[in-house]
């Protein structure tokens, strides 16, 4: 068997077109969406992220902002930008890119973005909501997932998925929303004993271990739909310098029925939902307004 490519960078396209309509119906009605993205220190991948985010926002006539600080800038400077935008009723979406300095309380950096415009979804509110399945913000790469899931009409409900890596912001998120569309879900790590008895028992599998081309072809289910999150470049080898996944992707397109490619599955669905997330906050703050009307 070889497996169908699942093209992330057309479905981005698709879905970034619809965004684009809704941002200028909302825009028509005196409510621009807004996003304010703040950037601390020099990480050449976080650097490009945010430019990607920047130039989405630009495309799909969603107005940015964009903070940038030194690595070594005091958490109270970015606390006090986090409070004047969360007061700034212009903006409807505020993200910090993640990983930051070790200065920094990640958890309590994110916990200062207003929940109606933590369009990450990382705020422990909106996690809680999400595993409550209750209307919340989702994380971007897990929704985008689900996107992809959706678009190539792979049944969930009753589908064993195994997601490997119990990151917040993958990993856990994404089990409770394969959980939230009634699939059975096990959520595999470092710490697993058995990784093969549980990812060749899986139909829908997730890789996002940060592991250059770990889950090979031997490791997944024939007929298995196999998503990969993983971004990793390679700095030895032949393909040194290259970006993979974390899927060995030659072995596992024998294997599965369908597979994500990287580049142009997964991330490309990352900043579309973010995008997403940041119009659907516009349009819930242009309710608010007219019911207080
Ligand atoms: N505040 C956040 N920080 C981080 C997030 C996040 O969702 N919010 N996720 C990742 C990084 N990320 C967005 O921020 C991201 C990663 C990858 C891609 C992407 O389009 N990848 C391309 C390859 C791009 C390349 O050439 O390097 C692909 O897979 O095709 C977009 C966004 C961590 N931090
Ligand atoms: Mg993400």
């Amino acid at each position: 068997m070889t497996a169908r490519i699942i093209d992330g960078k057309a479905l981005a396209e698709r879905v970034r077109g619809e965004i684009a309509e809704h941002a200028a119906r909302l825009a028509q009605r005196g409510e621009q969406p807004c996003l304010a993205v703040l950037l601390v220190g020099a990480d050449p991948a976080s650097a490009v992220y945010v430019r990607n985010k920047v130039a989405g926002c630009e495309k799909a006539g969603i107005r940015s902002l964009r903070f940038d600080y030194p690595g070594d800038v005091a958490p109270a400077v970015v606390m006090a930008k986090l409070a004047e935008l969360n007061a700034d009723p212009s903006v409807h979406g505020i993200l910090v890119q993640l990983p930051l300095p070790p200065q920094f309380d990640e958890a309590a950096v994110l916990e200062a973005i207003s929940v109606d415009k933590d369009v990450d979804g990382f705020h422990a509110e909106n996690v809680g909501r999400l595993s409550q399945n209750q209307e919340a913000f989702i994380p971007c790469t897990p929704h985008g997932v689900i996107k992809m899931l959706e678009a190539e009409h792979v049944p969930l409900a009753g589908a064993e998925a195994v997601v490997v890596g119990r990151s917040n912001i993958v990993g856990k998120p994404m089990a409770m929303l394969l959980t939230n569309a009634g699939a059975t879900v096990t959520v595999c790590h470092s710490r697993t004993r058995d990784l093969a008895f549980h990812t060749r028992r899986a139909d829908i599998l997730v890789a996002a271990i940060g592991k250059p081309r770990f889950l090979t072809g031997d490791l997944i289910k024939p007929g298995a739909v196999v998503i990969d999150v993983g971004i990793n470049r390679l700095t030895e080898g032949p393909d040194a310098g290259k970006l993979c996944g974390d899927v060995d992707f030659d072995s596992a397109v024998q294997v599965a029925s369908a597979i994500t490619p990287v580049p142009g599955g997964v991330g490309p669905m990352t900043i579309t939902m973010l995008l997403e997330n940041t119009v659907i906050s516009a349009a819930r703050a242009l309710r608010r307004k007219e019911a207080e009307k």
